[in-house]
């Protein structure tokens, strides 16, 4: 449901006065503790339409104006085949929030169900990735911003955990493998996809929810679902079970697992030096 429509500089008065506790601090604490963006970057942030994605640029936005670091912004969509009212609404949400973004066709949602009918997710995923760092390099960027946030992390260690058996959390940065020289960074580390939810609503915005065509990740969506549904259960009696998770990938202690691998693969067994 579309709101009244606040004006784009009352958006951002709300996300550093009314939002400071819940969006702008735990945005700028991961910038600082992660070291995420330094002078003279030039920052691809990646806009799905989401709710997100689009929380993220207005962050930027503001980092650029209010903060001490000199560094440049792109802002750029990438229109993978949505159907025409979607890719009207992605511009309306970026015009609403006053985001000169770039929007690029390709066709990501076809060809990857041409390649894999069965399982087009995984590679949609792929070459959606692949996507955006070829074309943050293109503009001249060497940061790659895309909108995970806090429960997006702790979900994806609890679906490792239950269903990949392996421990593997969402890193805040990362550098490409295929892109030498850029970088991947996930500013919105330690903001609750609930305040997301409240800023994007009280923005008057209606964000693109789930607009792929082909709906297929019904898997992998109903295990995250679920997994989300586990954590607020748990959140009643322990409120602090997501901060507990996230805390796990900094208390890991090689001494109390049975294997571990290191960053090319190799594998070391407690018992290689028991
Ligand atoms: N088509 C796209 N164009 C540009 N960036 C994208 C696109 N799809 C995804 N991204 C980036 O990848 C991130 C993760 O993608 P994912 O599909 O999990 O998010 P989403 O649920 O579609 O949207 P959002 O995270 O914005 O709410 C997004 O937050 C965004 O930064």
């Amino acid at each position: 449901m579309i709101q009244t429509q606040p004006s784009v500089q009352d958006i951002e008065r709300s996300l550093i006065k009314g939002y400071r506790r819940y969006i702008w601090r735990p945005f700028t604490r991961a910038i600082n503790e992660f070291e995420m963006v330094t002078d003279g970057d030039k920052i691809a942030v990646a806009i799905s339409g989401g709710k997100d994605s689009l929380t993220l640029a207005k962050c930027f936005q503001e980092l650029r104006r209010h903060g001490k670091m000199h560094f440049d912004l792109e802002f750029i969509a990438m229109d993978p085949g949505y159907i025409p009212e979607k890719r009207r609404l992605l511009e309306i949400d970026c015009d609403a929030l006053g985001i000169p973004v770039k929007i690029h066709d390709s066709n990501i949602f076809e060809a990857s169900q041409t390649m894999d009918a069965q399982n087009p997710c995984y590679l949609c995923a792929r070459m959606r990735r692949g996507n955006l760092y070829a074309k943050a390099r293109e503009l001249g960027c060497n940061k790659l911003a895309l909108g995970h946030h806090f429960d997006d992390v702790i979900e994806t260690v609890l679906l490792n955990v239950l269903f990949g058996a392996n421990y593997k959390t969402m890193m805040p940065k990362l550098r490409s493998a295929n892109f030498e020289g850029l970088e991947l960074i996930r500013p919105l580390y330690y903001v609750r996809e609930a305040s997301v939810k409240n800023f994007v609503a009280h923005a008057g915005i209606e964000p693109l929810d789930c607009a792929c065509v082909v709906s297929a990740n019904k898997e992998e969506g109903s295990m995250r679902a679920y997994i989300k549904g586990l954590i607020q259960q748990i959140e009643k009696k322990n409120p602090n079970v997501g901060i507990s998770i996230l805390r796990s990938a900094q208390n890991v202690e090689l001494g109390a697992v049975l294997e571990y691998k290191d960053k090319q693969g190799e594998r070391t067994s407690f018992l290689d030096n028991y």
